[in-house]
């Protein structure tokens, strides 16, 4: 048969609501030789302790085969789960292991979003949750993130429409790379509970401050107010490998319970060999490996900053995030982040442009930089080649 064939049987929902993430697609061609990418929140592949995760395969499939190769119950691995919910201050039946937060934010749509909700979110936001919210056709209502943080106003009027949930990255966002100081935190969960709508919190890169002590999350927050308004995201992705696919969820009994029944319809379980080598090599504390992460990204960061100033014209700006794998840069009004992609790519750099992270439009003077995977020569190379490329273009604005 034709391909019409078969796109004229694809749901009107595949058709228009399940499109490609770009940086799905950016990484692709990313793996071109010779190109610099900035492109994919991917961690410093040198980082991952093989030997130890080698080390505690060869003990999990003499100890314990067949729990590692058989199915398993969809709410996840019991040892993980326990050792998690003891981690954050909860019970295990408040946690769901997904595979990937990326799953998190799929349940979370299947089972929150009815066609025409709206969802607020942050302009910019991570495009991933875009992409995994579409298919349930949500109308998105966004709030300004900028460098004094949400724009509250903006914020609480939003909030009165009662959306059906806001979806918040507090820390170290993606794919700005700003974090919210604790006086927005705590207004924003006493704005939520006050109109009563839920708050998502994705947290993956909870871990990677790279000085002072870590802010609260909007979960203790609002746990501290004696609510339960916030469900929270968090990975192994950014700590320990992203190729494993394990993450978690933890939200009220009630919502849990549901996200399993969702889950049992998306892939049964997540894979139990992954969660019990998680397990392994969590449960000894990731606290050595994190700060091997937190050196290097912090290095890179501030590599990165260095090139920025030293390449760029004058009328760019960028901002330093305290922690994370990205920075947000700003073009001059009237640049477009997507028609210089085109000629870095020629110079072969990539970054993600910043249209894809605005779900009502805007951004188009703005792009993502990610630190965590270039090595120096490669930030000192790559930063020098945008700023020609940035120089390019400068004439045609
Ligand atoms: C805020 C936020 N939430 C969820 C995820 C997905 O992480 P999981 O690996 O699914 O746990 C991510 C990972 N995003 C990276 C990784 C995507 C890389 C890829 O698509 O290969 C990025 O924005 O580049 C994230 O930043």
């Amino acid at each position: 048969h034709s391909d019409a064939y078969w796109e004229e049987r694809f749901s009107g929902r595949a058709r228009q609501r399940i499109q490609s993430s770009t940086i799905r697609e950016l990484l692709k061609l990313t793996r071109q030789p010779g190109i610099i990418s900035f492109s994919g929140g991917l961690p410093a592949p040198e980082l991952f302790p093989v030997e130890a995760l080698a080390a505690a395969s060869e003990r999990i499939l003499r100890d314990k085969p067949s729990e590692a190769l058989q199915y398993g119950p969809t709410e996840g691995y019991p040892e993980l789960r326990e050792c998690i919910a003891a981690q954050q201050g909860v019970e295990p039946e408040e946690v769901l292991i997904v595979s990937g937060s990326q799953q998190g934010l799929d349940l979370l749509g299947k089972v929150f979003i009815h066609p025409g909700d709206q969802v607020l979110v942050e302009a910019p936001t991570y495009m991933g949750a875009l992409q995994a919210f579409n298919p349930y056709e949500p109308e998105y209502l966004s709030v300004q993130l900028g460098d004094t943080g949400l724009e509250m106003d903006v914020l609480e009027a939003a909030l009165q429409t009662r959306p059906k949930f806001m979806y918040a990255l507090p820390t170290f966002q993606n794919p700005s790379g700003w974090l919210l100081d604790l006086a927005q935190r705590q207004q924003l969960v006493e704005l939520a509970a006050r109109y009563e709508v839920p708050l998502i919190e994705d947290d993956a890169y909870a871990a990677l401050y790279f000085n002072g002590k870590p802010l609260p999350t909007l979960f203790e927050l609002d746990r501290a107010r004696g609510s339960n308004n916030v469900i929270r995201l968090s990975t192994f992705s950014k700590t320990l490998t992203p190729g494993l696919r394990v993450a978690w969820v933890i939200a009220p009994k009630v919502v849990i319970r549901k996200l399993v029944q969702a889950k049992q319809g998306t892939d049964l379980h997540t894979p139990s060999f992954n969660q019990m080598l998680v397990y392994e090599v969590a449960q000894g504390g990731l606290g050595p490996q994190i700060e091997r992460i937190r050196a290097k990204y912090q290095r890179n960061r501030d590599l990165m900053h260095a090139a920025l100033s030293a390449h760029m014209p004058v009328s760019v700006r960028w901002n330093r995030p305290e922690g994370g794998m990205f920075l947000w840069l700003r073009l001059p009004e009237g640049m477009s982040a997507t028609e210089l992609f085109k000629r870095s790519i020629e110079q072969k750099v990539a970054f993600v442009p910043g249209l894809p992270f605005h779900a009502n439009g805007g951004g188009e003077n703005t792009l993502r930089l990610s630190f965590s995977q270039p090595t120096e020569t490669q930030i000192q190379e790559g930063i020098a080649r945008l700023g020609q490329a940035v120089e390019s273009l400068l004439g045609m604005v």
